[in-house]
């Protein structure tokens, strides 16, 4: 089982310190971690910087390593990052898309010709079930299509951590699903995999563990039902709540009021 390791991290942006000593619970392959938390907590600001997009201090290891001293290209063949937003001005096809993220990436420099790389990246929009838009312009899309295309240029590098920032945000039910669904398998690759989600009914359903932030520390982890509890959404996000055991033997989160 590999793990990945964040202690005492320092991170923000110029001026602007936003995670002040964190320390992450264990986050290991095989497991789907939801990040979750109230707006501006620092889940995509935690996320970059695991990804190696922001100066930190304190260390983040996987499998003891230490990641803060790999090169860029090293760290990407590590730890793949899907940002929130997607670009919308990059004028090339989906399978472009996906090809330019291979392109400099660990398996690139291993020696895969151009048409290993194309194969690889149809196997990817396969998984993904967007085959059928390989041909179309990325800023051509809907916004939901787009949020595909961005997932399978994260996860065809094959990474060790699959960092994905709220995932789901543009998505109908059925997609969202299906994203679940691929997490979980991206998962029992092997991989880590850690996502930001607003949507708690999701975490609870799909998580093997959630982590709820707030202003930059941890209010809770655990297991789903452990870390969403009606004390600890009411202390986060001052609002009140009920998590019932549906007729499928699942919890559900039931929003009744602000507080
Ligand atoms: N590029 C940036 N430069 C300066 N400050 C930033 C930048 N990006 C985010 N911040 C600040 O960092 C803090 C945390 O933001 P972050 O995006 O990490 O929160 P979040 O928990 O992901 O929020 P949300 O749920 O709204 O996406 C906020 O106060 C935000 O204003």
């Amino acid at each position: 089982m590999a793990t990945l390791r964040i202690d005492n991290l320092h991170t923000g942006y110029p001026g602007k310190p936003i995670i002040s000593g964190l320390t992450l619970p264990p986050l290991v392959s095989g497991e789907v971690t939801i990040l979750t938390g109230p707006n501006a907590a620092g889940k995509s600001t935690l996320l970059r910087a695991i990804a190696g997009l922001l100066r930190t201090k304190g260390s983040i290891t996987y499998e003891g390593q230490d990641l803060g001293p790999l090169s860029p290209q090293k760290r990407a063949g590590v730890v793949s990052f899907m940002p929130q937003s997607v670009p919308t001005d990059i004028n090339l096809s989906v399978i472009e898309a996906v090809i330019s993220a291979l392109k400099a990436s660990p398996l690139d420099a291993a020696g895969d010709g151009n048409e290993q790389l194309h194969n690889r990246a149809i196997a990817v929009l396969e998984r993904i079930g967007i085959s059928h838009l390989a041909l179309e312009p990325l800023n051509q899309l809907s916004g939901g299509q787009r949020q595909m295309a961005s997932l399978a240029r994260s996860v065809v590098r094959e990474p060790k951590v699959l960092l994905l920032d709220e995932p789901t945000s543009a998505l109908d039910l059925k997609h969202q699903l299906k994203v679940m669904r691929l997490a979980r398998s991206f998962a029992a690759d092997g991989r880590i995999v850690v996502m930001v989600l607003h949507d708690l009914n999701l975490a609870l359903k799909w998580a093997d563990q959630v982590i709820v932030m707030d202003k930059g520390t941890i209010a809770s982890h655990g297991r789903p039902t452990t870390a969403i509890t009606p004390d600890i959404i009411a202390q986060v996000y001052g609002v009140a709540i009920r998590v019932e055991i549906c007729s499928l033997g699942l919890p559900n989160l039931i929003v009744d009021r602000e507080l």
